[in-house]
């Protein structure tokens, strides 16, 4: 998605969080920083064009669909420790860091892609995790890109692993591990869900 399409979007999610766009920013710019110019997005392409994808969110509901995954495995942060943990290693990992663990680390020693999102509540996990992770990587903000930072559109973890699906041209996107309805989250958990399902909306994914 162009950033003129998705800005509409974003000043909105903006509003209903109160989040501030130039926090976004100087995530964006820590983040361009501390990745030093690693950028393995026609990896994360090739993983993905032409191929059916499989997006895996953190619901609890993801241990009883393992059996739908197929072809290419996108985690959604903390996903990715129940993939692990029932022996599929993720070919990539979307995450803003708040589930990371070195789980993270093991797995981008293996060579899962680590898609790394900077926003403005995350400079701390940023400066703790990325110079952690030695393997493949791509950097992403939900602001304005910048060089080696890219927007592929969504907000939160498991609807950005679908934008980039979208984007980047899978030839066919399954969903597990969903649940926005979800009743046990906190209010903040809530509202992320709730736009997560409209931006999903957008893309022509009705959950
Ligand atoms: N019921 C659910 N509970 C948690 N995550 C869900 C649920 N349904 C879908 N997801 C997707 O799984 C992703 C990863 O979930 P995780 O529990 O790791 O959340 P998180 O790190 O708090 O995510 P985020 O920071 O994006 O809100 C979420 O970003 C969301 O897109
Ligand atoms: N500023 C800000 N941006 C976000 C946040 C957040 O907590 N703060 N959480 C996200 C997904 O959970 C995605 N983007």
């Amino acid at each position: 998605m162009r950033f003129a399409d998705w800005e509409p979007h974003y000043t909105a999610i903006l509003e209903y969080f109160g989040f501030e766009r130039e926090a976004d920013e100087a995530a964006a710019r820590l983040l361009a920083d501390l990745a030093g110019g690693r950028d393995d997005l026609g990896l994360l392409e090739a993983l993905i064009r032409d191929r059916p994808v499989t997006v895996c969110g953190n619901a609890p509901s993801l241990p009883d669909e393992l059996g739908r995954i197929e072809g290419t495995v996108l985690a959604a942060d903390a996903a990715a420790e129940v993939l692990v943990n029932h022996g599929i290693r993720p070919d990539a990992v979307f995450t803003d860091l708040d589930g990371a663990t070195d789980v993270f680390v093991d797995l981008s020693e293996q060579g899962t892609v680590m898609v790394v999102h900077a926003h403005g509540d995350n400079l701390p996990l940023l400066r703790h995790w990325v110079p952690r992770l030695p393997g493949p990587f791509v950097a992403t903000t939900q602001a304005a890109p910048l060089p080696h930072v890219h927007n592929l559109g969504g907000f939160t973890d498991g609807d950005r692993a679908v934008f980039a699906a979208d984007d980047l041209g899978a030839a066919e996107i399954r969903i597990v591990g969903f649940d926005l309805a979800d009743k046990n989250v906190d209010p903040l958990k809530r509202g992320k869900l709730f736009w997560a399902g409209e931006l999903l909306r957008l893309i022509g994914h009705d959950l």
